[in-house]
């Protein structure tokens, strides 16, 4: 049984019979829908031989849960009445009203400036109170003009004609009443019962879903008592997904984005993550009947991505304007390539693959923050006449988190503990990283060499939780777009449309079939939107899914609101069964930067061993030089005790570096933890798993390493190495800048030519060299000219060195432009395999109709041939009554 989590509210209580009920009031008669049937359960495991799978708490007990909806109805703001008695301000073919990092005056100004109707003065969208009274017509100057049909059905059906008083007073209302003693239900207000139309009987529903949130129900409300379970279930294993839907306006990217007074459900989410994460270590893991209550070690990436007009844009992939608080994350931004349009494909071994998006690897939340405004800044938003800043495209945040057991009581192997092989695509779209991604999971970019000690191996943990801000449902008659607005709407309301159809179709599969999942070869247009392709992996089961429906208290939303609210009661009907995905024998981040770890404390023992035994016969040639030759005081720290100095520099670096992107539960703080990290690591060393001791790193290097890990611009100096195996995020970053490297190595060349310089003017000045003081067989170097043997060699050497280092210096920059030239081309490659792929799937589609086509004239056919087949049979029977008669004829 996994821990209690105590910061989830206890769920409302339930009808006796342990249902949740949806209750549908149509006139005299209510109509009672079974939405839900949940009861608490311990987690069960099944195994069939080669995989476990361990099933969510709080589930039935066979393992399937519905999709948790709750409704949140946002509190009446000015442009609720504005947008009913003005026209629309905005100019649809100006594409400068389209926020821009240039235009948008900043991130938090682009944050939708959600706080305008809460602080400042000259907002034109305030908060009311649902109940303060408006004046004004609920009827909007901007409708549609009606025909003369539609006028007539109007005026059968129209409410009886109010006054100005009265219909100001009933206007001002909200159209919607939450009801404090059941949280879970929401009513149509009885003030709008005049604008219900009779045919329509819905109309004054009551509708119940797991909870229902009221205008003063705050954001952090919501994600306590809704989101806060799928995120709990993310970081212990399984794929999540949270989405807000509902009409244009209604407070969809308040929910998820937030305001600068309010933060979102996203960013709650990402400091629940890594609160979760560093007191991981106090819960016992519960890993399939272990008991291992040993801390795990994470790894965290995130994604962000669009979906404008059909294409997917990647929204972490342009370079960021400048942060006020800079981080790792966001310097590398400035490096970036533009936004490209992403590809989204089906893999027969991954599933759903979305393909060249970049993945940022976090150690913090506010290297989420950073990542999450760079990409709101970036995200497409223009002025309707429903919403001054509403959001022009589906927004996909997408967390990826891998963990595994970090003790020594790993499983070798991954005996027992629940096993799910199959990577990540078992409920979220896989990301196959784009080619220069700062993120590269292809394991030829990361060294996978023999050293595969038993703390690399055990299963690892993959979970994804996405985080999706849907476009809003607007019908032109409100929003009166034009030109590109109106484009983008149909695009909008197009997606939303096949999402409603899937929706449907999932939730009537569910009733169909309780408790059995989809079958798989039950048809569901996921295929017809990119959203919906995108989202496949969640709604089609393996993950906890959670929507919040956002709708609108205007009474000239009703319409809208009406439609949100039956969406989210089919969801709720949607089951789901969400499995922990462990992968043991395939490649994943986290295996490979343990390996990758791994492989450079190999290297430095080596390097730190050597090191030890050249000094040992340096020190040996030393004392037998000594006992030959007078007493000279000549600096023996040799040139090769740097450059071991520096490779060991090096080393440790690489491994600071890769180690402060791990995450290790029960660290305070994750910039602390890096320190931590790497501190108990190789203090650690000394009773390292193999028993090689470490203890004798130099501690310069060491330290050098730490202040390297705390600080990026430190970092960023540290030297750099041609292998491969060192290809960390940071140094595949340092070759990606190669001007910085070059910028390095001519200042170290020049600091060799100064002490050559200064070697050759002592040496033409016959500058004398120091003899020990108490030295008894002292020379004076003045009496050899100021030439000695050790001095040649010495220039000799550095001469050499400067040699080298230009060498070198040459070899990296046509190793740099080298790699430069595979990127491109990889790009190029990466671009074509696009195209062909996209040809494909045309053709597929076509050939997919063409198929169809022939089925159906095939079945034509066969009517056909089954209509001549009787025919001849009515034929050859008239035929032998006919030759029947013809004898009887005869006969006669
Ligand atoms: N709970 C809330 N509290 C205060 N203001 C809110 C709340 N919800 C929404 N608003 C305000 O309502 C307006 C519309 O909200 P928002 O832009 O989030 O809607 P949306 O559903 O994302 O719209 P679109 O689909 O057009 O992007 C904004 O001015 C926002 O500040």
């Amino acid at each position: 049984m996994p821990p209690v989590d105590d910061s989830i509210s206890p769920p409302p209580a339930r009808p006796a019979d342990d249902r949740t009920s949806t209750t549908i009031a149509r006139d005299d008669e209510d109509v009672v829908v079974v939405v839900a049937k949940q009861r608490d359960a311990p987690r069960t495991r099944e195994e069939d031989g080669t995989r476990t799978t361990t099933t969510i708490e709080g589930v039935e007990e066979d393992g399937v849960t519905n999709v948790r909806v709750c409704v949140r109805l946002r509190p009446m703001i000015t442009r609720d009445h504005r947008d009913a008695t003005t026209t629309p301000d905005y100019d649809d073919d100006d594409d400068a009203a389209m926020a821009s990092p240039s235009s948008s005056g900043g991130t938090s100004s682009r944050m939708k400036r959600h706080a305008s109707g809460l602080a400042t003065p000259t907002s034109t969208s305030r908060i009311l109170s649902p109940k303060v009274v408006l004046v004004g017509s609920e009827r909007s100057s901007n409708q549609r003009r009606t025909t003369a049909v539609e006028q007539k059905q109007q005026q059968q059906h129209a409410p009886p004609p109010l006054s100005s008083s009265s219909f100001s007073s009933s206007s001002s209302l909200s159209a919607w009443h939450t009801h404090p003693n059941d949280i879970r239900r929401i009513t149509q207000s009885k003030h709008t019962a005049p604008y219900t139309s009779h045919r329509d009987v819905e109309r004054m529903a009551d509708y119940s879903y797991d909870r229902v949130f009221g205008p003063s129900d705050t954001t952090s409300t919501l994600y306590d008592e809704c989101v806060r379970g799928v995120v709990k279930s993310f970081v212990d294993g399984y794929h999540g997904s949270v989405f807000a839907y509902g009409q244009t306006n209604s407070g969809k990217t308040h929910t998820m984005t937030g305001s600068p007074d309010e933060a979102g459900v996203i960013r709650l989410a990402v400091r629940d993550i890594f609160r979760r994460i560093r007191s991981s270590q106090s819960a016992p893991v519960d890993d399939g009947g272990s008991n291992d209550v040993s801390s795990r070690e994470y790894l965290v990436r995130v994604s962000y991505l669009e979906i404008y007009n059909e294409q997917i844009y990647d929204l972490l992939a342009q370079p960021p304007r400048p942060s006020a608080s800079p981080s790792r994350m966001s310097l590398q931004h400035h490096h970036l390539p533009p936004s490209t349009s992403v590809r989204i494909f089906e893999s027969r071994t991954e599933g759903v693959v979305v393909r060249g998006l970049r993945e940022e690897i976090v150690t913090c939340p506010g290297d989420v923050y950073a990542l999450l405004d760079a990409g709101n800044a970036r995200r497409r938003v223009g002025s309707t006449g429903m919403n001054r800043t509403s959001s022009r495209s589906h927004s996909v945040f997408r967390i990826v988190l891998e963990s595994r057991a970090s003790s020594s009581s790993s499983r070798i192997g991954g005996g027992g503990g629940p096993e799910l092989r199959g990577g990540s695509g078992g409920g979220v779209p896989s990301i196959a990283p784009a080619s220069n991604s700062s993120v590269n999971s292809d394991s030829d970019s990361v060294a996978t060499q023999q050293s595969q000690g038993a703390s690399v191996r055990g299963p690892v943990r993959i979970s994804s939780m996405s985080l999706v801000d849907l476009a809003g449902s607007e019908s032109v008659k409100n929003t009166g777009s034009t030109g590109v607005r109106q484009k983008e709407g149909q695009y909008i309301n197009k997606s939303l449309l096949t999402l409603g159809h899937v929706v449907h179709k999932l939730s009537e599969l569910s009733s169909r079939e309780k408790g059995a999942m989809v079958a798989p070869n039950e048809h569901i247009p996921y295929r017809d939107s990119k959203l919906t392709r995108l989202l496949q992996p969640s709604l089609g089961g393996n993950a906890q899914v959670c929507i919040i429906c956002n709708i609108s208290p205007a009474l000239s939303n009703l319409e809208e609101s009406h439609n949100t609210l039956k969406f989210a009661l089919r969801a709720k009907k949607i089951r789901q069964h969400a499995r922990i995905t462990e992968v043991t024998d395939e490649k994943t981040l986290l295996r490979s930067y343990r390996e990758e770890i791994e492989e450079l404390k190999r290297q430095l023992r080596e390097a730190t061993r050597t090191s030890s035994d050249t000094q040992d016969s340096q020190q040996r040639h030393r004392q037998s030089r000594l006992d030959q030759t007078p007493k000279v005081a000549v600096d023996y720290s040799s040139s090769s005790d740097e450059e071991d100095q520096d490779d060991t520099q090096v080393l440790v670096s690489a491994i600071a570096n890769l180690e402060s992107l791990i995450l290790k539960a029960g660290a305070k703080s994750t910039r602390k933890a890096t320190k931590t990290t790497v501190r108990s690591n190789s203090s650690m060393a000394t009773t390292s798993d193999d028993g090689n001791d470490e203890s004798s790193l130099p501690s310069r290097a060491l330290d050098a390493a730490l202040m390297r890990a705390e600080s990026p611009a430190v970092a960023s100096d540290s030297p750099t190495t041609n292998g491969s195996s060192l290809m960390t995020p940071e140094t595949t970053q340092r070759v990606e800048h190669g001007d910085e490297d070059d910028q390095h190595l001519l200042e170290d060349l020049h600091r060799i030519q100064e002490m050559l310089g200064a070697v050759m003017k002592k040496k033409l000045k016959g500058g004398g060299v120091k003899t020990t003081p108490g030295g008894g067989n002292s020379i004076n170097v003045n009496n050899l000219n100021g030439r000695t043997p050790d001095r040649d060699a010495e220039v000799e050497r550095l001469r050499m060195q400067l040699q080298e280092q230009e060498v070198t210096s040459a070899m990296r920059k046509a190793d740099s432009s080298f790699l430069q030239s595979q990127l491109n081309v990889k790009d190029g490659i990466l671009k074509e395999v696009s195209i062909l792929l996209e040809a494909l799937e045309k053709r597929q589609l076509a050939l997919e109709t063409e198929n169809k086509q022939l089925r159906e004239d095939l079945a034509g056919a066969a009517n056909m041939i089954e209509e001549a087949d009787a025919m001849r049979l009515i034929l050859e029977q008239r035929l032998l009554e006919k030759d029947v008669e013809i004898v009887e004829k005869k006969s006669i």
